[in-house]
């Protein structure tokens, strides 16, 4: 691979900080991050951000093909002439932002693994959307900001856990593949960066109907994180009444004294299941 520093250089272009852009320099370490992945002959793969082909090289000389998302137009013909130098021919770049691309669409009959070194701005969102779609996804490489990860990796109870990692574990199993220091990318980041591994599943017994709800409880939980679970709850977008949020607390077995931080993904769910019957009551 060529620098991206040169590259960029050569064609009068820079890295676009409201994209994320901090380019992979080293290929051993887009090399180290491939090999984890497993990925082989057999595998589609959907990079998002390829950038300037840092792990898209190795990456589509692993597997069966790679199908690329990139926001950035300016940068593509760089990536094309890339690849064309290696002699790859198995990606397919897409110019489109991820947020808006139908994944669904691109894996087709296919299951894809992800991959993606993702520009930290839109990370939580990403993520959120492989969540709702990873009925086409089997398994995600995904690089992060390293206090996000921790955030991600943190079980209830702790200071980090947050409304995203009671969502992404309830759909996954996460795990650290390695961490990358600053001294990686080209430009250099202020902060370091983590890969995880999310194995994604479904789950018994929770439609698509479950999982809206079950979402809208987690973030109203959440959005007021100081007080208890009976005052975050009440009012805000879901519209819950004090009372209904009262018996709904005592109907899944949860303290109305305790705080979203404290409860783990299955007291989540007891307490959706709980407010989904309530709501069908009332109605
Ligand atoms: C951190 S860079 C990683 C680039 C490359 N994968 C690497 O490791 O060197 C993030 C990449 O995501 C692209 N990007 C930013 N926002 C995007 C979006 N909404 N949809 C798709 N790509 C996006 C950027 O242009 C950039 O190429």
């Amino acid at each position: 691979m060529t620098h991206p520093g040169e590259l960029l250089k050569k064609s009068g272009l820079y890295a676009g900080k409201e994209l994320g852009q901090n380019f992979l320099s080293h290929p051993t370490t887009a090399q180290m991050i491939v090999e984890k992945t497993g990925v082989d002959k057999e595998t589609t793969v959907l990079e998002i951000g390829p950038g300037l082909g840092a792990i898209t090289l190795p990456l589509a000389r692993s597997c069966k093909q790679v199908v690329a998302v990139e926001k950035d137009r300016r940068i593509i013909p760089l990536l094309e002439e890339e690849l064309a130098g290696e002699g790859i021919c198995n990606v397919t770049i897409i110019n489109q932002d991820i947020l808006k691309t139908d994944i669904r669409e691109i894996a087709g009959t296919e299951k894809l693994v992800v991959i993606g070194n993702l520009p930290y701005n839109i990370s939580s969102q990403i993520l959120f959307k492989l969540v709702t779609i990873r009925q086409v996804v089997t398994r995600a490489f995904l690089m992060f900001q390293k206090e996000l990860a921790q955030r991600l990796l943190s079980s209830a109870g702790t200071k980090d856990y947050s409304r995203l990692s009671a969502v992404v574990q309830y759909a996954s199993k996460i795990s650290r593949v390695a961490d990358i220091g600053p001294n990686n990318f080209f430009p250099r980041p202020e902060v370091n960066s983590t890969v995880l591994r999310f194995d994604f599943f479904e789950t018994k017994g929770m439609g698509e109907a479950d999982e809206i709800l079950l979402f809208s409880v987690i973030k109203a939980a959440f959005s007021k994180r100081r007080k208890t679970l009976h005052n975050a709850m009440s009012g805000g977008e879901m519209g819950l009444t004090k009372e209904l949020v009262g018996i709904a607390l005592k109907n899944a077995g949860i303290d109305a004294s305790r705080r979203a931080e404290t409860l783990n993904v299955q007291e989540f769910i007891d307490l959706s299941k709980a407010v989904g019957k309530l709501n069908a009551l009332e109605s």
